[in-house]
C-alpha cells in the first residue's frame, strides 16, 4: 500500500513538472456539483454526500497550493440553495459551521497550507452562528497569502452585480449629487470578487455545462471545464486536464494576435 501511495505522489509530481513548463493559471473557481446524485448512486445519506464534497474540495486545494494556483474560487451554497428541503440545508450550514470553526485552530489545514479565506455573498441571510463563524475564520486566516480562498456562500452571481451598482449609486450620489455618473470601475470595486483577478479556468463537475449564476460579470475570458465526474469524485488528473485546455487556449490566443 505504502509503495503505491509512493508510485501515485511520484506520478502526481512527474504531471506538475510537465504542466509547470505552460502558464500556471492564477485563478480557479468551481461550481461543486453532484454531491446528491454521488449520495444516491451509493445508498448514502444526502448529509454524507456533502460530506464528501467538502474532502474533495480540502483535496483541491492542496493540489491547487502545490501547483501555485494563487487563487481558488468554490460556490457552496447559492441563495437558491436555500429553496431546498430544510433538513439538507441544516445539514450544510452545520457542516460548513463546524468545519470553519475548525479552520480557526492554527493547526488547521488552512493555516498549515497558508490558506487566507475570504466570503464572497450576502451573509445577512445566514444563520448567526454560521455567520459569526465565517467572520472569525476571515480574520484568523488574514496573516496567511499562499493561496487565497474565496467561498461564495449566500452568493448568485446576479445578487453580487445589483448590490454592486446599488452601492455605487449611493456612495456616488453622496460624494458629489451634481455629477454622479456610474462607471466600470466603480462597480468593479464594489463586487464581493473584488480580490481576486477574473478567473482563467471554471471547472464545473457532474457534466453540466451551464454557468448557474456563478461569476457571470467576471468570466467573460474563463475556459470552462466540464467534467462527467461527479464532485466527490474530482481528482488530481481533472485538474491537470483543466490546466492543459487552458495552456492550449492561452497559446491559440498568442497565434491569433
Ligand atoms: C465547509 C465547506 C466549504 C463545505 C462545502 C461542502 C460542499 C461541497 C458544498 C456544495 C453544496 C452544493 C449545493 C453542491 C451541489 O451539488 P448538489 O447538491 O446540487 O448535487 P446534485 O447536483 O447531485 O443534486
Amino acid at each position: 500500500m505504502e509503495f503505491l501511495y509512493k508510485v501515485v505522489r511520484f506520478l502526481i509530481k512527474c504531471m506538475f513538472c510537465v504542466v509547470s513548463v505552460g502558464p500556471i493559471p492564477s485563478h480557479i473557481a468551481f461550481i461543486m456539483d453532484g454531491n446528491r446524485r454521488f449520495a444516491k448512486q451509493r445508498n448514502m445519506k444526502v448529509g454524507a454526500g456533502h460530506e464528501a464534497g467538502y474532502f474533495a474540495l480540502m483535496s483541491m486545494l492542496i493540489h491547487c497550493s502545490e501547483l501555485g494556483v494563487k487563487y481558488v474560487t468554490a460556490y457552496a451554497f447559492s441563495i437558491d440553495n436555500f429553496k431546498r428541503r430544510t433538513e439538507e440545508v441544516e445539514c450544510l450550514v452545520d457542516l460548513m459551521t463546524e468545519k470553519f470553526e475548525s479552520w480557526c485552530r492554527e493547526d488547521s489545514i488552512v493555516n498549515m497550507f497558508g490558506i487566507r479565506v475570504h466570503f464572497s455573498g450576502n451573509l445577512q441571510l445566514l444563520s448567526e452562528p454560521l455567520r459569526d463563524a465565517a467572520k472569525k475564520l476571515t480574520a484568523a486566516t488574514v496573516g496567511n497569502s499562499r493561496v487565497f480562498l474565496t467561498l461564495c456562500v449566500a452568493y448568485t452571481s446576479t445578487n453580487e452585480i445589483v448590490r454592486a451598482v446599488e452601492k455605487s449609486c449611493e456612495e456616488k450620489w453622496a460624494e458629489d449629487q451634481e455629477s454622479s455618473v456610474i462607471n466600470l470601475s466603480d462597480i468593479e470595486k464594489r463586487m464581493y470578487m473584488v480580490i481576486a483577478p477574473d478567473p482563467d479556468i471554471i471547472i464545473r463537475t457532474s457534466g453540466e455545462n451551464r454557468l448557474s449564476n456563478f461569476l457571470l460579470w467576471q468570466s467573460a475570458g474563463s475556459c470552462l471545464v466540464s467534467t462527467s465526474a461527479m464532485w466527490p469524485e474530482i481528482s488530481f488528473w481533472h485538474l491537470i486536464w483543466a490546466v492543459l485546455n487552458f495552456q492550449r487556449y492561452q497559446s491559440l490566443l498568442k497565434k491569433k494576435l
